[in-house]
């Protein structure tokens, strides 16, 4: 097989030692290749010369009749020997210049790199693919000394990569219920170049079932694969390929529909959120129409993931972490919409730890903040923060901010002020309503993350009932999250410009009661009458 038509999208990476008691090996790759393996490597860190080369040479007759290369780790005199189609090899194992003498052009020279400064050196030396990791902790190999990538780190180094022609897997920590994160998280931020592949070791060769463990992995990778080809815009987060009218009075139709969609559907809305707004917002809930349940125990949340419409998780109070953990996980499992709202995340080093730990764990779809927790998000030291709150006059270029911390954490952003910035990477949307009361009662960020949640679970539901609604198994989430969280900005903007309009309303205390009641009676004719959008790319 030429270099060029390897296909890496599930690479599978022997290990005796992790078979379950009484599995061949043979017998476990065999179903492993017909389950949809695509590419193997054999890894033998214990057997000695002779037993390594005739382990390499009947896993290439097996692999032969599936028509799937051989790879060997580390070593290319049972390469040689066996005559596969290439090896793998590590940082403190043959240099690819000298590998590359011993092999011959025509071989594939893969190798194992975690750092940005390794995949320039892999470019330069010409490797034909690297494997990026550990992606997470894993327990087969001995990482305790090794940065963790996360999703991002894959997606820095996927940038380098770009262009290069050179191929990529990721390794280490993969498994089923997080790989659709892994894929969607890891596109990177400047090229959008993609992952081309998974390199599995345990959750194939451990399995009393390996051939419906590839094949469920297999199935997955193919499917992100095929949709990211056919993308019309690669940039756009979550390339869902609807057809969604990008101008702004689509998107305002766009918003009314959902409106009523909220109305019609009360989609449950699963709120973690801090005990200074936790009444106020299960009130914003059901004055829009949705149900609130908050619940925080991680029994309680892994139990509730499979029936709520979306999942919000504000850290303001910072004292559930073990249940946010689980509930962002299951909502990524699930394929469930997470708005996260990072409160005070510039305040404290242990409030930016929480949040490194939460987002390595689940992939948010929105990420909604104040100038000061986009500005921490991003790493920019633009903004300040007392606490909760934002000071000074913001960015110098909220829309630019936004769009590139959309890409860099490949979700959509939604940055709170006197006017509100969102992107998904590729559209910037200005929102220009509200009122000054907005700043003068508690928990109003916290409430506009209530109601982005509550659209961001309309939204799928207005998806999934659709006729053009595709089946793609990568999908994090499903349904146009840029135009929920523009509903949820505008709906509570424009309710409270009319609430701050009443006679009655003197002050923010008059204020909060009278906008619960302007979200409960707002019209989407309202909305249109009174949305300020512009769209700024
Ligand atoms: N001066 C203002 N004029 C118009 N709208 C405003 C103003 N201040 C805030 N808002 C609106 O209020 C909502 C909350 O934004 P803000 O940036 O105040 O959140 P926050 O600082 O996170 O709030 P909190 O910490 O109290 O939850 C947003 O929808 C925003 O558009
Ligand atoms: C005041 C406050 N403190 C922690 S969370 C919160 C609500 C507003 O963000």
């Amino acid at each position: 097989m030429v270099k060029v038509d390897i296909d890496y999208s599930v690479y599978l990476v022997t290990g005796r030692e992790f078979l379950p008691p009484g599995k061949d090996y043979y017998e476990s790759l065999e179903e492993s290749l017909q389950g949809g393996v695509t590419l193997v490597q054999v890894r033998e860190k214990d057997a000695d010369t002779g037993e390594f080369i005739e382990v390499a040479r009947r896993t290439k007759d097996v692999c032969d009749r599936y028509n799937v290369p051989v790879l060997i780790n580390d070593r290319i005199d049972v390469h040689l020997a066996v005559g596969t189609a290439g090896i793998h090899i590590g940082q403190t194992d043959c240099p690819i210049p000298l590998a590359r003498q011993l092999v011959g052009p025509d071989a594939i020279i893969g190798i194992s790199i975690g750092k940005v400064e390794e995949a320039h050196k892999a470019i330069d030396q010409g490797a034909d693919y690297v494997g990026i990791g550990a992606v997470w902790p894993t327990g087969s190999k001995d990482v305790r000394n090794k940065k963790m990538l996360g999703p991002e780190g894959v997606g820095e180094i996927l940038d380098i990569l770009g262009g290069t022609g050179i191929k990529s897997v990721a390794i280490g920590g993969i498994h089923l219920p997080n790989l659709a994160q892994l894929l969607h998280a890891s596109i990177s931020p400047i090229s959008a170049n993609h992952l081309d592949g998974i390199a599995i070791i345990s959750d194939i060769v451990a399995s009393e079932t390996p051939k419906e463990a590839a094949r469920a992995l297999r199935d997955l990778v193919g499917s992100f694969k095929r949709v990211r080809k056919t993308l019309p815009d690669p940039m756009a987060i979550f390339g869902i390929p609807t057809k969604r009218d990008l101008t702004v009075d689509g998107l305002v139709t766009g918003v009314m529909e959902l409106i009523r969609v909220v109305k019609r559907e009360t989609p449950l809305v699963h709120q973690m959120t801090n005990t200074v707004v936790v009444n106020d917002s299960a009130n914003v809930t059901l004055a829009i129409g949705a149900s609130p349940i908050m619940s925080t125990h991680p029994r309680d949340v892994a139990d509730l993931s499979p029936a709520i419409g979306a999942l919000l998780i504000n850290f303001g109070t910072i004292s559930d972490k073990e249940g946010m953990l689980v509930a962002g996980r299951q909502a990524n499992v699930n394929r469930k919409p997470i708005v996260f709202d990072p409160v005070a995340i510039g305040a404290t080093s242990y409030r930016r730890e929480t949040s490194v730990d939460l987002l390595s764990h689940w992939q948010p779809t929105i990420i909604k903040g104040n100038a000061a927790e986009i500005g921490a998000m991003a790493k920019s030291t633009e903004v300040a923060s007392r606490g909760v709150d934002s000071v000074g006059s913001g960015f110098s270029d909220p829309g630019a901010v936004v769009k590139a911390l959309a890409r860099k954490r490949a979700c959509i952003i939604v940055l709170t002020g006197e006017s509100d910035y969102i992107s998904d990477g590729s559209v910037v949307l200005k929102a220009s309503n509200g009122h000054s009361y907005l700043g003068s009662i508690t928990g109003s960020g916290c409430m506009t993350g209530t109601l982005i949640g509550c659209f961001a679970a309309a939204a799928r539901l207005d998806y999934l009932s659709k006729k053009e609604a595709y089946e793609d198994l990568s999908q994090l989430v499903q349904g146009d999250m840029l135009l929920a969280a523009l509903s949820g900005i505008l709906v509570y903007n424009v309710a409270a410009e009319v609430a701050a309009e009443r006679p009655d309303v003197k002050g923010p205390g008059t204020f909060r009661a009278a906008l619960i009641d302007e979200l409960y009676n707002l019209t989407p004719e309202t909305v249109k009458e009174r949305a300020k959008i512009t769209m700024l790319s």
